[in-house]
């Protein structure tokens, strides 16, 4: 009985501190997976042991907090969480007991997916959005309406017949899309890589900064009409109410008859969520009249009428054959799991993540053990535990490296880092060739005719060793090197000396300074116009400018106290690269458009897409991907797509021509 007790209480503390990470910090430390299992543990000792009962377990309350940096807001309807079920006979089950309240007749239910993301609560007056509130932990939560306002599927103004006040429920999430991109661009920014869409959506969601929050592509789905005087009737129908309203409402649901058909929805939605643009972890099936709704009533932590059920996360086991270290372009370790191959969601997989040495200490991951590998939505699985049954004997901890593994310097960790750094800067082979191979990439410098592996065999024949010594190559050095033919040699020289005209801002972007990224980018060259002018800025003057944060400045800062980035710079110049914005770019830059959305559609005469999405980002404008009631302007061209049409329309955004949008410009 003490055991049980002691048990209880352990898992009590436990999933609290799971809890306070995954809904506080974002960075939860152990898998979806696990916390499940331990919860269902508790839930099951609980069970048998009625006399152990507390109204502050972690299994009868929501699970979320309020993180106090934001006002706190007390919901007038409480948020609750759902119970889950993980099979036909769960969902049964839970049929019967809703029969024994709501019975003898059939119940009808509306099941939607299940959106893995943040929950929210808006309130709408009068049709105006007026408030967004997170779920905190159900009574209270953190008001963020001001970054919820960025959002663009969030509809500030509604329209058609809706109630003079609700609230509306629904999910903030981060598409895979828009996930993977803000992704690309860490990772081009030197960045660790966000773990996932859910976390990274939450953690926009309590960002301080509106206008970071507004930067990132999250989008918001309902599912929930609550209030007094809806007129509302069932589940199904508040559904396509708020649809019509102008909230964005996914039209994957359906009104099932019986259990059968839940299960058919189910079932076909294990198999194809992955053609959804945005991450699902189950199915929630909902009793579809509101009246039974209200005779079934809630338990202390969820509605009795709703029920989750969970997809299987994707996981298998496999051996864990060697751990191998990567060092990247600033000098990050990223320890990479060599695996047995194995199938996961449709694809072989090889290799994982480990992350960092916390995660392996953490897992007490060792080679030779069998693990467990997920893939959620990251780019690459992971390994989120050990099958400890498995291990054989006498295996000891893995110790991390204390070297680099490329050039042997001794690893430095910065205090509040996760990741170990190869300090030799400019003698590290890896960073060197990392470094090179950014500045020649696709969205830097663009260096036709030169790809990763060129880099690596022109660095290893000496001919390299930094990006200025590019524009030093000769055809005549070339074309002695293994797979070097005459053609390609003058592609390479051609392609340098065309980098030219590659504009300041992509330059700034090319030399690689840690965390400027392409947007940073941009905005440092609009703000400073010249590499001179950059290179004298202090911490205090970066950090004035919009977006730019003291980690930013700092790197900036140190980027320009290292002697031999000066050196390169002034090489560079000498060579021709573009070291500040041209007179011609200035002269076509205004603030006339500051504050603008425009959206930019179909096909054009005088200009491309392109050019013109420049056009109106040098005139301060911004341009959205797609229409909503904060779009301001529609330029269409030839073939504007008819959806778009009707929307712009039904929303009152002008539309316009190339032509009338030059004539605002004047130009
Ligand atoms: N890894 C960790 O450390 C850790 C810690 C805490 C929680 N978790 C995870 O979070 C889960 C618990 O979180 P929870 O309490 O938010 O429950 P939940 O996410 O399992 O389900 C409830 C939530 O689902 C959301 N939802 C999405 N689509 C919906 C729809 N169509 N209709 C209604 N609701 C919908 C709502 O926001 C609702 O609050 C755990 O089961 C676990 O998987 C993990
Ligand atoms: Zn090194």
């Amino acid at each position: 009985m003490k055991g049980v007790q002691e048990r209880i209480g352990r898992l009590r503390e436990e999933l609290e501190q799971h809890n306070y990470n995954y809904y506080v910090l974002d960075a939860p430390t152990i898998s979806d997976f696990q916390f499940d299992e331990m919860m269902k543990e508790l839930q099951a000792l609980e069970a048998a042991h009625p006399e152990l009962y507390d109204p502050n377990s972690p299994s009868v309350r929501v699970g979320g907090m309020i993180t106090k940096n934001f006002e706190t807001v007390v919901h007038e309807h409480r948020m609750y969480s759902l119970d889950n079920s993980y099979s036909k006979e769960d969902l049964e089950d839970w049929e019967k007991r809703i029969l024994k309240i709501v019975g003898p007749e059939s119940v009808a239910f509306t099941c939607e997916l299940k959106y893995d993301g943040a929950s929210i609560s808006l309130t709408y007056e009068d049709g105006k959005l007026v408030k967004g509130v997170t779920r905190g932990d159900g009574f209270q939560g953190d008001d963020v309406t001001n970054n919820i306002k960025t959002i663009r599927s969030v509809p500030l103004q509604l329209k058609g017949d809706y109630p003079s006040k609700f609230d509306i429920r629904g999910e903030i999430v981060l598409p895979f899309e828009g996930f993977q991109k803000m992704n690309e661009e860490r990772i081009a920014a030197g960045e660790d890589p966000y773990m996932n869409p859910r976390n990274t959506a939450s953690g926009s969601l309590k960002l301080q900064d509106s206008s970071e929050v507004a930067r990132r592509p999250l989008d918001c789905l309902l599912y929930t009409i609550v209030g007094e005087h809806t007129g509302i009737t069932t589940q199904y129908e508040s559904l396509e109410k708020a649809r019509y309203w102008g909230f964005k409402v996914p039209k994957e649901a359906r009104l099932c008859k019986s259990t059968e058909e839940v299960m058919e929805f189910i079932n076909y939605w294990d198999e194809h969520r992955h053609e959804l643009p945005y991450e699902t972890d189950g199915v929630v099936v909902k009793v579809n009249s509101i009246q039974q709704q209200q005779e079934l009533g809630y338990t202390a932590k969820s509605p009795r009428w709703a029920m989750a059920y969970k997809f299987k996360a994707e996981r298998v086991s496999t051996v864990l054959n060697s751990i191998t270290y990567q060092v990247g372009r600033t000098g990050a370790i990223t320890p990479v799991a060599n695996l047995e191959p194995v199938l996961l969601a449709g694809t072989i997989v090889k290799r994982a993540s480990l992350h960092n040495a916390d995660q392996i200490e953490k897992l007490d991951i060792r080679v030779g053990d069998t693990v467990y590998v997920e893939k959620g939505g990251e780019i690459i699985p992971k390994i989120v535990g050990v099958e400890l049954a498995k291990r054989s004997e006498g295996t000891s901890p893995t110790s991390y490296i204390t070297n680099c593994p490329e050039c042997h310097t001794p690893l430095v960790r910065t205090e509040g880092e996760a990741q170990h750094y190869c300090p030799n800067y400019y003698g590290c082979p890896p960073q060197i060739t990392g470094r090179i191979q950014h500045f020649i990439s696709r969205k830097a410098m663009d260096i036709e005719g030169m790809g990763a592996e060129t880099v690596e065999l022109l660095f290893k024949e000496g001919l390299i060793h930094n990006y200025a010594d590019l524009y030093e190559l000769t055809t005549e050095q070339l074309v002695p090197l293994e797979r070097m033919a005459e053609k390609s040699a003058e592609n390479l020289v051609n392609g340098v000396l065309r980098s030219k005209e590659i504009p300041f801002e992509r330059v700034l972007f090319a030399l690689g300074i840690r965390f400027v990224g392409e947007t940073v980018a941009k905005k440092l060259a609009k703000e400073y116009k010249s590499i001179d002018a950059l290179s004298k800025a202090t911490l205090l003057e970066l950090t004035m400018v919009d977006e730019i944060g003291v980690k930013i400045a700092e790197s900036v800062l140190d980027f320009f106290a290292k002697e031999e980035n000066l050196v390169s710079i002034n090489r560079l110049r000498q060579h021709g690269v573009q070291m500040e914005i041209s007179a011609q770019q200035l002269m076509n830059q205004s603030d006339k458009l500051k504050g603008k959305i425009f959206v930019v559609s179909g096909v054009f005469e005088s200009v491309s897409r392109d050019e013109l999405k420049k056009m109106i980002e040098d005139n301060a404008g911004k341009v959205a991907s797609s229409i909503s009631s904060k779009t301001h302007y529609v330029i269409a061209g030839d073939n504007m797509g008819p959806s778009k049409k009707d929307k712009a329309i039904a929303l009152g955004v002008p539309i316009i021509s190339e032509y009338d949008f030059k004539e605002m410009l004047q130009v």
